[in-house]
């Protein structure tokens, strides 16, 4: 019987889905369809009813920037945002920055989607020589992580993800759902992914078939011990979120289809 409720949610298009380069740990604002997407999302739950007690985001701009949109949108800029790297995109090691039509014509379009989608392939790892890696370890954000930078991810599977989101999973989010809080998480398409293949119970081949949209909701409906009790519900039209995954999926292929 489901228990509690969770609200997953994508960022909004960002200026490098946009561009589609890999942009993982770099800092990048909302497109303006972003911000629509966002303002979308927030109109979508205030209709549907829902009242969020707790908002919690990555360090990331964009996830953060969605979720004041979405709030805002919604008429409720006061509910409590609490950020945490830990929940950031996967850092995409030396890809990082890398456009992904041009990856898939030079290594081929499996290469790129086993590197996009596979549970435990880590690429290599970002160099200091890489352009955005003082970018992103010089940021003042990152000193404020429960590791030194020094610890924190140069590259990352999508398992090594779910090993740093989990335990803040465990420590912060789970006890406020079970307190009876109704919880947002704005994150990214593969922190969220984790996330749903530890909660979904996904296998390590099944999670390589769950891609998500930018801007859409995900509501999960949860037992007592926090597992899901039905299939995920994306929530909007159905046909243009299914194009919208179909959109993702393609960022992948030689040449985009548009
Ligand atoms: O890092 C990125 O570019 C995308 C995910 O890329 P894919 O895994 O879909 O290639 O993450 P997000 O836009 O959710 O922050």
């Amino acid at each position: 019987m489901s228990k509690f409720s969770l609200l997953l949610l994508r960022h909004g298009e960002g200026a490098w889905n946009k561009e589609n380069r890999f942009c993982s740990w770099v800092d990048q604002k909302l497109s303006g369809d972003g911000v629509k997407e966002a303002q979308d999302c927030g109109r979508l739950l205030k209709e549907q009813g829902y009242q969020f007690d707790m908002v919690f985001t990555s360090l990331l701009s964009r996830s953060i920037q969605t979720a004041w949109v979405v709030l805002e949108a919604m008429g409720q800029e006061w509910v409590p945002l609490v950020k945490s790297w830990r929940l950031n995109e996967r850092h995409y090691g030396a890809l990082i920055g890398v456009n992904r039509a041009e990856m898939a014509q030079k290594h081929g379009e499996e290469k790129v989607k086993l590197w996009r989608r596979s549970y435990d392939l880590t690429p290599p790892p970002i160099e200091e020589s890489h352009p955005y890696f003082l970018e992103i370890y010089n940021d003042r954000r990152y000193s404020t992580c429960d590791v030194p930078i020094d610890k924190l991810p140069r590259s990352e599977s999508l398992k090594e993800v779910l090993d740093r989101l989990l335990p803040y999973w465990n420590s912060a989010i789970a006890p406020e759902i079970r307190k009876g809080k109704t919880v947002l998480i704005s994150a990214h398409g593969n922190s969220c992914r984790a996330l749903l293949k530890h909660l979904e119970g996904i296998s390590d081949e099944d999670i390589a078939k769950v891609t998500l949209p930018t801007g859409v909701p995900v509501l999960l409906e949860l037992d007592e011990d926090l597992r899901t009790v039905r299939p995920r519900l994306l929530l909007g039209d159905q046909a243009e979120i299914q194009a919208a995954i179909k959109k993702v999926e393609d960022q992948g292929k030689a040449k985009l289809s548009n």
